[in-house]
């Protein structure tokens, strides 16, 4: 048997770290070294679960050597994640969202030097619902779209990094690009013919949903999901982090993953 994958969490105390260490807790695939989180978190110190066995969240990167990163924290942990992983060689699985094109050109960067795989989303119904998605935009070119998301009252980006996935690849499937089409904040006047709109509901304990509408004359196409665990995603990066050890450096998707396990058939 293969010794487990040692395996470092960022983020480890927000809403995904808890879900994933839930998950890895169980999972002899992986020993988590660390559980890293930002300083001054009021945890600092305190085991990640109830073991002996558990690492104590840390707001440093530890020295021992890793196998693979899992981050889902915020734009600086995920630049600082970058920083241990690329020099280090240690794959890197990351969800953050809400990041700028200088960080996106830093991500392409590593993934010259490490796996990498960032997605915007996790969740299998989200890969499913991609697919359909750019199936459907390519055969109605001339509907209008529309994406709306909704999500949780804590949540700080705006719209979500899944919207934006989704948007992108409904533009590409129309030969057109988010930066040239899509519309997001307050709209006024007519819509522009071809635009992708975005818009952003926020409140309460939403765990992520995302419907986007094609609409024509008369008749409206909806494909949605809805997320109502977050153990969804946790599982997906798992998996990812799992299957990303194995593979040389580059950019990876979630798609090549589920591939891989499930063999989604085009
Ligand atoms: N791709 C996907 O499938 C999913 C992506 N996400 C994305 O993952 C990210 C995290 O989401 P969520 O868990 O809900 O957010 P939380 O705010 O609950 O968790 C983020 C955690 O990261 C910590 N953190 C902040 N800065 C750093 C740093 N520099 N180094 C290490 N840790 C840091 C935060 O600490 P502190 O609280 O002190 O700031 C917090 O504990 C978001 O970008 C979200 O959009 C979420 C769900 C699914
Ligand atoms: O912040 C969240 O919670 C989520 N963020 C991701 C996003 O921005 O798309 C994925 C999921 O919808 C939950």
């Amino acid at each position: 048997m293969n010794p487990p994958l040692r395996l470092a969490i960022n983020g480890a105390t927000g809403r995904m770290g808890q879900a994933l260490l839930d998950l890895l807790q169980h999972d002899s695939r992986f020993e988590v070294v660390a559980a890293l989180t930002a300083p001054g978190v009021p945890q600092l110190g305190e085991r990640a679960w109830q073991s002996p066995a558990a690492p104590c969240f840390q707001a440093g990167w530890p020295q021992d050597a890793l196998d693979v990163v899992i981050d889902f924290s915020g734009p600086d942990g995920l630049a600082s994640a970058l920083d241990h992983c690329t020099p280090r060689g240690v794959a890197l699985v990351s969800g953050t969202t809400g990041i700028d094109a200088a960080l996106k050109a830093r991500v392409a960067e590593a993934s010259k030097r490490i796996a990498l795989m960032h997605a915007s989303n996790f969740s299998l119904g989200v890969a499913v619902l991609t697919r359909l998605l750019r199936e459907a935009a390519a055969v109605l070119p001339d509907w209008d779209l529309e994406i709306v998301e909704a999500h949780h009252n804590r949540k700080t980006d705006a719209p979500s990094g899944t919207a934006l996935s989704l948007g992108e690849a409904a533009a590409a499937a129309r030969g057109s690009t988010l930066a040239r089409d899509g519309v997001t904040g307050i709209r006024e006047g007519a819509r522009h013919a071809g635009s992708i709109g975005f818009a952003v509901v926020r409140g309460g304990d939403i765990v992520g949903e995302h419907i986007a509408m094609l609409i024509g004359a008369g008749e409206r196409v909806e494909l949605g999901h809805r997320a109502t665990d977050r153990s969804i995603f946790a599982r997906g990066a798992i998996e990812a982090a799992c299957w990303l050890c194995r593979q040389a450096a580059g950019a990876y998707n979630l798609e090549a993953v589920l591939a891989s396990r499930l063999t989604l058939r085009s």
